[in-house]
């Protein structure tokens, strides 16, 4: 590569602080050898900041003298920013570049740090990089260019022990450096923040010796030189970088949970603690650009509370993606006791099999999902008391709508449906309906969740249309029978599809909410029995699968033996489901509808 072709500084002033040793000399003779005249700063202090020889920012110089290059020494203390910078107009007339590098240590765990310890630290990284930058602007503004660089740190991000102090003024800096680009910006003055992690006086003797020989300081001057150069646009960057590797930072922020169903009303704790899963999710972000669109989010929540003023918590909607994958469906199916050892069960357990897919009862699992992560039912009652140590699930309606995909994402939009008082318990029905990623609306959920304790708040019993009634089976004798024995460890498997409530797991909650032991998710007997009704009238084939609807009338406990007694008519399978252990029925007024296919069935 010929000469014109590399990157050049010539007829550019540029101020490294803290140049005399470590990064910053890297910088100053990188700077120096690409044209630009240095303006070397270093008190010439020891690793801790004491004493004042001049020999660091000397020796400098001189190399950058020595290789053609053009460079000044300054002696300043850079919390004298206005000195340093005043060098350099001296100097060369300009100041085009100024890399804020000095810093010091003052590692104490947080007891032991002095005011001393913190006003020294925060002087030396913030203010004096505050105070050079500010001494600078003005030429840069001038002359309608600037380039400037914030030495930030890992320890700020993510803190470190025993530095406190060195761990604010780092995240200061950036900071710092968000509102210096924004002001910069009309005047062609950039400000990016430099996040290193490199071998110097300040990091020897913390790192392992390993580590602290492979990074180098000249392996990070290229990444903050180029920063400095008038070709690189980035401007507000966060720049991490050590031992030949840089990347981009980015502050990201999640999807968030809305904690009160509408304008009206307020947020309390309880709506917070049953939202918390959301507002912590993390798996959805996205990173903002300015304070504009930070507060344009809040806009979009305001208005989404605002149209739910009239209706209260029961027009409330939230919204919530469910992705799943071969994994998610096998796993589901095993919770449910699909095995190998039943051949006609593989469909559901090996994704090369030539017709594998969904046991149909997978689907509930979206509905399930956003209505267990959402505040939903406890703000439709009027004591806002429901959370995991009194809910049961009392019924379920699933409707499967269009072809069921393997993989996929779901939008599940969810709201209330109905409340009903009880006595003994509030009803809440919650309606969910999922759409696949191009809109088509695939599933539809409805479940009644029974609120223990929450009844005799003198709301109506009986619910209202749309509500999807139980149907009676017939009177004769049971067309067909299927037994299943549950494994002790059922709820084990089973949670892991996505229900972690720890009623089914953990003795010690189980007994909290009045159960001897830990008891079976209700929609895992739901899979057992809709499983029961395609081993027996759809030879196994779940895109037959149209509905199901259950009661939960019986807690079942893992390892009981489950007993699922069928009666046809035409395509509706009504069943019901027994504990063969114990005689009492669980699932009582169910029915599975199958598609009309009577050459299949
Ligand atoms: C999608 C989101 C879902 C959320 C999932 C929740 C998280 C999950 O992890 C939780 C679970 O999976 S829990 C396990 C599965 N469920 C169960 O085991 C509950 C079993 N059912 C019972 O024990 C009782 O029916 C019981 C205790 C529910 C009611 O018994 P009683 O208090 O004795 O009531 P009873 O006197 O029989 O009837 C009073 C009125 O309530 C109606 N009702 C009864 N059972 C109901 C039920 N299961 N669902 C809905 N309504 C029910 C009765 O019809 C009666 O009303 P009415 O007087 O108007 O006829």
């Amino acid at each position: 590569m010929s000469g014109k072709e590399k990157l050049r500084f010539d007829g550019r002033v540029a101020v490294v602080t803290g140049a005399g040793a470590g990064l910053g000399r890297e910088y100053a003779l990188l700077l120096g050898s690409r044209g630009a005249k240095v303006v070397v700063n270093d008190l010439g202090g020891s690793p801790k900041g004491e004493g004042a020889s001049q020999r660091a920012a000397d020796v400098v110089v001189d190399e950058i003298r020595k290789s053609g290059g053009q460079a000044v020494a300054d002696y300043n203390s850079v919390i004298d920013g206005a000195k340093v910078i005043e060098t350099a107009i001296k100097a060369y007339g300009r100041v085009d570049i100024l890399i804020n590098n000095a810093g010091i240590l003052r590692d104490r765990s947080i007891i032991k740090t002095s005011e001393q310890d913190w006003n020294l630290v925060h002087d030396v990284h913030l203010k004096a990089s505050f105070n050079c930058t500010q001494a600078a602007f003005p030429h840069m503004k001038a002359q309608n260019f600037g380039r400037i660089i914030m030495t930030s740190s890992n320890s700020g991000i993510f803190g470190n022990f025993g530095q406190a102090n060195y761990s604010a003024a780092k995240m200061g800096l950036v900071g710092l450096a968000n509102t210096v680009a924004i002001e910069g910006q009309k005047n062609n003055i950039h400000c990016n923040v430099i996040i290193p992690t490199a071998a110097s006086r300040m990091t020897e003797g913390i790192m392992p010796e390993m580590l602290f020989n492979e990074l180098k300081p000249n392996l990070i001057a290229p990444v903050v030189v180029y920063m400095c150069h008038e070709s690189c646009e980035d401007n507000g960057s966060y720049i991490e970088s050590a031992a030949g590797w840089a990347t981009k930072v980015h502050m990201v922020r999640g999807k968030g949970a809305v904690l009160r169903p509408s304008l009206q009303e307020t947020v309390t704790l309880e709506n917070v603690q049953n939202a918390w899963n959301k507002v912590t999710d993390m798996s959805k972000t996205t990173h903002l650009n300015t304070i504009a669109e930070a507060s344009g989010t809040l806009l979009e929540v305001l208005e989404k509370l605002n149209s739910n003023g009239d209706g209260g918590a029961t027009d409330a909607v939230v919204e919530d993606d469910f992705t799943f994958g071969n994994k998610e469906l096998i796993l589901y199916a095993l919770g449910i006791g699909a095995t190998t050892a039943n051949s006609n069960d593989l469909r559901f357990l090996y994704e090369n099999d030539a017709d594998f897919g969904a046991i149909p009862s997978f689907f509930v699992l979206p509905g399930l999902m956003t209505t267990m992560s959402s505040s939903l039912v406890a703000n439709a009652l009027p004591s806002g008391n429901a959370d995991l140590s009194n809910i049961l699930h009392g019924e379920q309606y699933l409707e499967i709508c269009d072809e069921m995909p393997t993989s996929g994402t779901l939008l599940t939009k969810g709201r209330v449906f109905d409340v009903m008082d009880k006595g003994s318990g509030a009803v809440v029905v919650t309606s969910c309906d999922s759409y696949d990623e191009t809109g088509r609306l695939l599933v539809k959920n409805q479940s009644a969740i029974f609120v223990v304790g929450a009844g005799k708040f003198g709301g109506k019993k009986t619910p209202i249309a749309g509500v999807v009634p139980l149907a009676a089976a017939p009177s004769r004798q049971p067309d067909a029978t299927i037994q299943y024995k549950t494994d002790v460890g059922q709820a084990a498997l089973y949670r892991l599809s996505g229900d972690l409530n720890p009623l089914h797991i953990d003795p010690n909650f189980a007994r909290l909410s009045g159960f001897n032991t830990p008891i079976l998710h209700g929609l895992c007997s739901l899979g057992y029995s809709v499983r029961a009704v395609l081993s027996k009238y759809a030879n196994n084939n779940g895109q037959l699968f149209k509905a199901v609807k259950v009661r939960f009338s019986g807690p079942v406990l893992p390892g009981q033996t489950l007993r699922i007694d069928m009666w046809k008519q035409g395509t509706r399978i009504h069943f019901r489901t027994l504990v063969v252990e114990t005689g009492k029925e669980v699932i009582s007024g169910a029915y599975v509808d199958l598609k009309d296919s009577k050459a299949k069935l």
